[in-house]
């Protein structure tokens, strides 16, 4: 199965990347294009805006997307919700399913998982399956929960 994780800088993808595969913390550097080491199936795509036009280069034969939102970052969840729309429209994503991790519930003030949903069109999404997910990226609380979601599903869509 072929997953995709997406999101603006600083989001928390590497972090999410290094948790799972490692089962450790670790401290990131912003991805410039992507990680050399990958994980099997997933690949770690950087989030700046000069290298987002990049994206679309992984789109082919993606099953599921998992779009990392910063939930503590207010100021640029409309930015969040103009790129993964852009990401969604696209042919080649027209079947995949869609995981969000409202990530960084760990800070305060943090947006609760209903907000990421709203503030991203989530509900208005009538021909897609999405699920939107607490997580920490930090200490790995929901990754497993999310991916499981992203899995099974994948599997009962074959
Ligand atoms: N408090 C908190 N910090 C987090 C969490 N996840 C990631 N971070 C921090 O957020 C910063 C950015 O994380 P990265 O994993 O580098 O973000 P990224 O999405 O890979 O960013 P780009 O590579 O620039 O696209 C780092 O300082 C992480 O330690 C989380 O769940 N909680
Ligand atoms: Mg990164």
């Amino acid at each position: 199965m072929r997953i995709l994780m997406l999101g603006l800088d600083a989001a928390g993808k590497t972090t999410i990347l290094y948790k799972l595969k490692l089962n450790q913390s670790v401290t990131t550097i912003p991805t410039v294009g992507f990680n050399v080491e990958t994980v099997t199936y997933k690949n770690d795509v950087g989030g700046q805006d000069k290298i987002r036009p990049l994206w679309r280069h992984y789109y082919t034969g993606t099953q599921g997307l998992v779009f990392v939102v910063d939930s503590q970052d207010r100021d640029r969840i409309d930015e969040a919700r103009t790129e993964l729309h852009k990401i969604l429209n696209d042919r080649e994503m027209k079947d995949c399913l869609l995981l969000v991790f409202a990530n960084k519930q760990d800070l305060p003030d943090a947006m609760t998982p209903t907000e990421v949903t709203e503030k991203l069109g989530l509900l208005r999404m009538k021909d897609r399956s999405w699920y939107c997910h607490p997580s920490n990226a930090l200490n790995g609380d929901g990754l497993f929960e999310g991916l499981n979601w992203l899995s099974q599903n994948i599997k009962a869509q074959k």
